[in-house]
């Protein structure tokens, strides 16, 4: 199903979360809404769900609008970061609950819960009280019990976010095996770059109440429209200097940390402090008076003289990306 965000405007007291949200997210789409906390990411989904109304604009799924329509009108399943299962029941039952609800008979809830617990591969433990399972476990019924119905589209509110980082990089895997077989339409979000980046097939970077870019995440990275979301995308910032110090005729030039060959060029910087990242070293240092960011293996020290060459830059003018 298509999720169409028409203009959408939402307003607490006198500030505006929401300023005019607006995309097409295509079927069987893996759509993630990312950015820091506080800038509305939950709001946007509360009102996909229909917890909350906009004050203004449209939500409109395959074409028809159901901006007006309450949660369980909009056969949408929703998963959030403190999904609550019930205690005294087991597994199956909390899966199985939203089905009974609906009054679907006991041999077809039976079949549809069976399947969805071997595609989250949590059929072993059915019987168990969800008590008695551990946290990636509860998250995977939680995930199997908002998926059972065959909802519309699903709503996905950071729930990693209780997983050990090891878990999460396994979990994350696992969603989007999940999603990709159930073909469906998920839109989910999180304050966490890498993850969007990993998850996504387009990312929108929600800030000051708009998307300001929607793309594919290597796009994203490579070609950030704005200073704002060069800034926020990738381990550390992109580095800002400058066009002149370059002799370039550009009000600013833009370049990752990698996007540097260490050791050769006629660009010299001192090292001011290093942080290890597995192989490599990111190195912290100065140039011209100009504080910058450049990935390397070999090894430096705090104080060393670096010469180094950008391989690849972007050019930036008032904030935006210059092409
Ligand atoms: N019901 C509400 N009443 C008043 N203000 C609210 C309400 N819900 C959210 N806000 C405010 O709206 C802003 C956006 O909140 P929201 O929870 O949507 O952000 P978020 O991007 O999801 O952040 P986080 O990642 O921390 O959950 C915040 O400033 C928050 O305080």
């Amino acid at each position: 199903m298509t999720v169409e965000l028409v203009e959408l405007v939402k307003v607490y007291g006198n500030k505006r979360v929401l300023d005019g949200v607006s995309e097409k997210i295509e079927s069987g789409e893996f759509f993630v809404i990312l950015g820091p906390s506080g800038e509305g990411k939950s709001t946007l989904l509360k009102i996909m769900a229909g917890i909350e109304k906009p004050d203004k604009g449209k939500i409109i799924v395959d074409g028809v609008d159901v901006t007006n329509r309450p949660p369980e009108k909009r056969n949408v399943a929703m998963v959030f970061q403190n999904y609550a299962l019930y205690p005294n029941m087991t597994v199956r039952d909390n899966i199985a609950f939203p089905l009974k609800m609906k009054g679907e008979k006991k041999e077809e809830i039976r079949e549809k819960v069976e399947k969805v617990a071997g595609l989250l591969g949590i059929s072993e433990i059915l019987d168990k009280k969800v008590t008695k399972i551990s946290g990636g476990q509860q998250q995977r019924v939680a995930i199997a019990r908002a998926i059972v119905r065959n909802p519309s589209y699903y709503l996905l509110d950071e729930p990693l976010s209780n997983l050990d980082a090891r878990m999460r990089t396994v979990a994350r895997g696992e969603l989007k095996r999940i999603q990709k077989e159930l073909r469906g339409t998920f839109i989910y979000v999180t304050h966490d770059q890498k993850e969007a980046l990993s998850l996504a097939d387009r990312v929108a970077v929600l800030h000051a109440g708009k998307f300001e870019q929607v793309s594919k995440p290597k796009e994203l990275y490579d070609y950030p429209r704005t200073k704002w979301v060069a800034e926020f995308i990738g381990d550390f910032p992109m580095n800002f200097i400058p066009g002149e110090v370059l002799g370039e005729d550009v009000e600013e030039i833009g370049f990752r940390p990698e996007w540097v060959s260490v050791g050769k060029g006629n660009l010299v910087c001192s090292v001011e402090a290093v942080e290890a990242v597995g192989d490599s070293r990111y190195l912290i240092c100065v140039m011209k008076g100009y504080g910058v960011t450049i990935l390397s293996d070999e090894y430096y020290d705090v104080g060393d003289e670096i010469k180094f060459e950008i391989t690849q830059f972007r050019k930036f003018k008032n904030g935006m990306l210059k092409e």
